[in-house]
C-alpha cells in the first residue's frame, strides 16, 4: 500500500542526496557526516520541540517539528528504511478498531 504524503515525498528527496556533493546540499553534507550526526539531529530537534510545547509559540512548534521530520527521514534513510515501513507498523496498532472508529466518525459527519 503507497501513501500520498509530504513526508512521502520529502523522504524521496532526502534519500536521493545519499552520496551527493556536500558542498551542494544541506542533506548531502548531513550525510556524508554520518549516523552519529543524524542521529544527534534528530534528538537536538525533539528538545527543541518540548521547548517549544511549554515556553515559545505554536508558529515555533509547527516550525521544530517540521525540522525534526526533515532530519527523521534523513536517519530513516540513512537506515534504510522507509517511511511505507513506519506507516504499515502504524496501521498494525491502529488495527480494525481504529478504522471502525474512523468509518463511524465519518457517518456522523465528524471527518
Ligand atoms: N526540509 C528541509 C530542512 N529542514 C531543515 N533543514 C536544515 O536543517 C538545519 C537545521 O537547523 P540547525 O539550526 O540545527 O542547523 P545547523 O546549526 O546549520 O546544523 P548543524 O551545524 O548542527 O549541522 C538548517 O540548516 C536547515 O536548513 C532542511 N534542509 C533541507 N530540507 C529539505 O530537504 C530537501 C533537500 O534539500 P538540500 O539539503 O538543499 O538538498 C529539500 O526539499 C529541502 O526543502
Amino acid at each position: 500500500m503507497t501513501t500520498d504524503h509530504t513526508l512521502d515525498a520529502l523522504y524521496e528527496i532526502v534519500a536521493s542526496r545519499k552520496g551527493g556533493d556536500p558542498e551542494a546540499s544541506y542533506t548531502a553534507k548531513l550525510f556524508a557526516k554520518g549516523r552519529k550526526k543524524i542521529a544527534q539531529k534528530v534528538g537536538e530537534e525533539a528538545v527543541e520541540i518540548a521547548i517549544a510545547s511549554l515556553v515559545e509559540g505554536k508558529a515555533e512548534l509547527i516550525s521544530e517539528s517540521a525540522d525534526l521530520l526533515y532530519h527523521l527521514t534523513a536517519l530513516w534513510a540513512d537506515c534504510d528504511v522507509t517511511p511505507e515501513d513506519v506507516w504499515a507498523e502504524l496501521r498494525q496498532r491502529f488495527g480494525t478498531s481504529g478504522l471502525d472508529e474512523k468509518k463511524s466518525r465519518k457517518k456522523k459527519g465528524e471527518m
